[in-house]
């Protein structure tokens, strides 16, 4: 089928959802329905879309409940609660979406479809813990939990401490095809959540779960390829990539070429669980054929595409 309008895949922050990891169902459900104002200024301005989704703070909060329960349920792995979350944001999203295009008067078929994505299972990345999930701790709280449960932790500066667990790159996104076809036919598709249900394949050919995170915006740009998307939104907490961050020389970016950003992260501007991956998806994308990558706030997605904030990254 003949494609018409641009096709844009929009990754959305898992914190877009629950800031911080501590927001209750209800309050997400209500994050979820206001950040669906900005699918409908993509839909007005001619964009076919499909949205991915962080989980971080979900899948942490999830493992964390798993845990708790240990001896009185039966528990859940890793991998199936990155499936448990995709089913569960996947579900927010897409009856906040089918509400909001009913209110506008719109008819579109929104579908979630559970995407497992492809990991390595030799990446080193699966046996050194990257990934952030859950809240943050003091260190005071956290102490318990790491000789309770064995978690691993990192520190983020300003923020307190957070689990980490293996991060794995996405290496390709099963059913791809499927998610062209759906698009191609006219729906608006949620996949890749949470980066994907991390699969490899055993010594039978057969798909195997493995327990781990992958980045959503690595994902998302891995399925942005497979599908030819046009356009890659990445939607964060800040309004455009800054070079030197959080010092006296800190500078905003408003539009940059690929090579600029490839030397940008050689230069060590764009640090690993944070812009870092978000930079390595716009790379991935763009290397491959996308035509422009857009870095910018939830809030101001409607200024982005108008030219008046955000970071565009382009082809050279
Ligand atoms: N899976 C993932 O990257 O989630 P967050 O964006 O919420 O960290």
């Amino acid at each position: 089928m003949r494609r018409s309008g641009k096709t844009a895949v929009i990754a959305l922050g898992g914190n877009a959802i629950s800031p911080g990891g501590k927001s209750n169902i209800h309050e997400e459900f209500a994050n979820t329905r206001k950040s669906m104002d900005l699918m409908l200024t993509f839909i007005r301005n001619g964009y076919r879309l499909v949205i991915s989704h962080g989980n971080g703070p979900q899948v942490g909060n999830a493992l964390q409940r798993v845990e708790l329960a240990r001896g009185i349920v039966p528990e859940t792995p890793l991998g199936v609660l990155v499936a448990d979350t995709q089913g569960s944001i996947g579900y927010m999203i897409e009856q906040s979406l089918q509400n909001k295009l009913h209110d506008a008067g719109m008819k579109k078929e929104v579908v979630t479809v559970i995407t497992q994505v492809l990991i390595d299972k030799d990446d080193p990345a699966c046996t050194n813990p990257t990934k952030f999930i859950g809240q943050f701790f003091t260190e005071k709280d956290i102490q318990p939990l790491i000789k309770k449960h064995g978690w691993k932790v990192r520190y983020v500066d300003g923020k307190g401490w957070r689990r980490v667990v293996p991060s794995p790159q996405p290496v390709k996104v099963i059913n791809s095809r499927l998610i062209r076809h759906l698009i191609d036919g006219g729906a608006i598709v949620i996949a890749a959540g949470g980066g994907g249900i991390p699969v490899y394949y055993d010594e039978k050919g057969h798909l195997e779960g493995f327990d781990a995170v992958i980045d959503k915006d690595l994902a998302s740009a891995v399925l942005a390829d497979e599908i030819k998307a046009d356009e890659l939104f990445i939607l964060t907490g800040v309004d455009q990539v800054a070079l030197h961050f959080g010092t006296p020389q800190e500078t905003y970016l408003s539009q940059i070429t690929l090579s600029e950003a490839r030397t940008f992260d050689e230069e060590g501007h764009f640090p690993p669980g944070s812009m870092g991956p978000k930079i390595h998806g716009a790379i991935h994308f763009l290397e491959r054929g996308g035509k422009s990558v857009t870095i910018t706030s939830l809030d101001r997605i409607d200024d982005a595409l108008h030219g008046l904030t955000g970071t565009r990254i382009v082809p050279d």
